[in-house]
């Protein structure tokens, strides 16, 4: 499939100082991908990069076959984008604000407003002035005037910053419903895990300027990457020497707690067969995203 963006080892140079060192990523067709780091990893300078804010030092960033170090001009056609908090004309009403978002392109019809504005959910207050509009209106009206020219890219800086938890899980739901029905593709950034887990499909972990990793949410909760499993067994007190003797097992209240990789399972339960004991239940238990993320940022020197 060809991918909506491309990041071709981008760098960003400021004065002296190499912001960001090269990073290479592509997001397809239909998925939501996620920019994860902390305060200062090279979030928001990648994403100015990318809608046209600031220059690219080195490498080239390419949106839907458009190069914007080329050809920014329709590059940026195809993005829509919430950056830093979008300005509204506070007296003026929400309808009007997106009408005169409108004019900046070619072609967009009344019905197309009355659509966008029906997606976010504003239909009931969109004559209303913007300055009587809560953050959560507001932001919606933001996600309005980005959709009103099709694009085939958001890109949502911090979307949830301020959001309360229904605002979010809105965010979130908006997020599916464009990408999965309507196959747009979407960049979010946030230095929250959690959020990432419930809004992305993938996402690439940032830190000092460089991607360290990038993760599937979906691989990261397969039975496959479990190397603890949790025993449902007969007699736990006749085996209770055997789990002190041996390493990786231990007492998790009534169960049995195996921390070894699965191909070293059979052995283990073959052991217990032969102490005769009876199995009931082998339970995986998934690393959590959580888990595997500290693990890997703990590699690279801590987050
Ligand atoms: N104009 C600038 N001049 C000098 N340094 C800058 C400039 N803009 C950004 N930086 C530095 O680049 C680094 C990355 O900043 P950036 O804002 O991209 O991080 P971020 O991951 O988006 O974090 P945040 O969530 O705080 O916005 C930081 O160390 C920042 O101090």
């Amino acid at each position: 499939m060809k991918s909506v963006l491309e990041l071709k080892n981008v760098k960003k140079k400021i004065g002296r100082k190499e912001i960001i060192k090269g990073i290479s990523l592509d997001v397809q067709p239909g998925e939501v991908f996620g920019f994860l780091g902390p305060n200062g990893a090279g979030k928001t300078t990648t994403i100015r990069m990318i809608v046209g804010l600031i220059g690219i030092t080195d490498g080239d960033i390419i949106v839907d076959g458009n190069s914007v170090r080329n050809n920014h001009g329709e590059a940026l056609k195809k993005i829509g984008a919430i950056v830093e908090n979008p300005e509204f004309y506070k007296f003026m009403s929400g309808y009007d604000n997106l009408k005169q978002y409108a004019r900046m392109y070619q072609g967009i019809t009344k019905e197309k407003i009355e659509e966008v504005v029906e997606f976010v959910g504003l239909t009931k207050s969109i004559h209303q002035k913007v300055k009587t509009y809560s953050l959560g209106m507001r932001q919606r009206l933001g996600l309005a005037q980005c959709l009103l020219h099709d694009p085939k890219l958001l890109i949502l800086d911090e979307p949830t910053n301020g959001l309360d938890p229904a605002g979010i899980r809105e965010i979130r739901d908006h997020l599916k419903k464009l990408t999965k029905e309507k196959g747009m593709a979407v960049l979010v950034s946030s230095h929250l895990l959690s959020e990432m887990e419930m809004m992305c499909d993938r996402f690439a972990i940032l830190q000092h300027g460089e991607i360290i990793e990038v993760q599937s949410v979906h691989e990261t909760q397969t039975e496959e990457n479990a190397s603890t499993y949790l025993l449902e067994v007969g007699n736990v007190a006749s085996i209770q020497n055997w789990i002190e003797r041996t390493e990786g097992i231990s007492l998790e209240g009534k169960l049995v707690k195996v921390e070894k990789p699965k191909q070293e399972l059979p052995d283990i339960i073959k052991v217990l067969v032969e102490m005769d004991v009876d199995i009931y239940t082998v339970i995986p238990q998934s690393k959590t995203l959580e888990e595997r993320f500290l693990e890997k940022t703990a590699a690279q020197g801590g987050y």
